[in-house]
């Protein structure tokens, strides 16, 4: 398939699809979200991506680490759980998107992985 560029919010709404049908069936992630309403779920993904990836901060303003926290106490979340969601965010990149924005997705993904995962641990002790 062409891959394209990551820095429009069509292309944005296409990456956060093929996302999440890769974590959907994910024998790690995908029992997590099976009580998640994913209808619900996308467009708020989709609106934290275009305000990350376009600087678009109207559709976004929650506060995503509070939800995580909620989340952790419903479903504890270990280090490869973080591990196989920025390996198939990464992929999902890879495979479809490529220039300045999918660079910069891979980064802050990464990036804020890494700090939540640090906050909930700080949680657990
Ligand atoms: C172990 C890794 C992760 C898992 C299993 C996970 C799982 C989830 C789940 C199940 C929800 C829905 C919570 C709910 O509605 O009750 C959620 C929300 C969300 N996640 Fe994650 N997540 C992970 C990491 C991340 C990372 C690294 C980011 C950002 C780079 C992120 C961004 C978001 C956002 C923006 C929401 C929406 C929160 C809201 O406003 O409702 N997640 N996540």
């Amino acid at each position: 398939m062409d891959s394209r560029e990551l820095n429009s919010p069509e292309a944005i709404a296409d990456f956060v699809d093929a996302f999440y049908a890769k974590v959907r069936v994910d024998a790690a992630l995908g029992p997590i979200f099976k009580d998640v309403d994913l209808q619900q779920h996308i467009p708020k993904i989709r609106a934290y991506w275009r305000k990350m990836l376009l600087g678009d901060h109207e559709g976004y303003r929650r506060n995503m680490i509070a939800q995580h926290m909620a989340l952790h106490t419903r479903h504890s979340l270990h280090h490869h759980h973080f591990q196989r969601w920025l390996a198939l965010f990464v992929a999902t990149v890879d495979e479809q998107f490529r220039g300045h924005a999918a660079i910069q997705a891979k980064r802050l993904a990464s990036t804020i992985a890494v700090n939540l995962e640090a906050l909930l641990d700080v949680r657990r002790k």
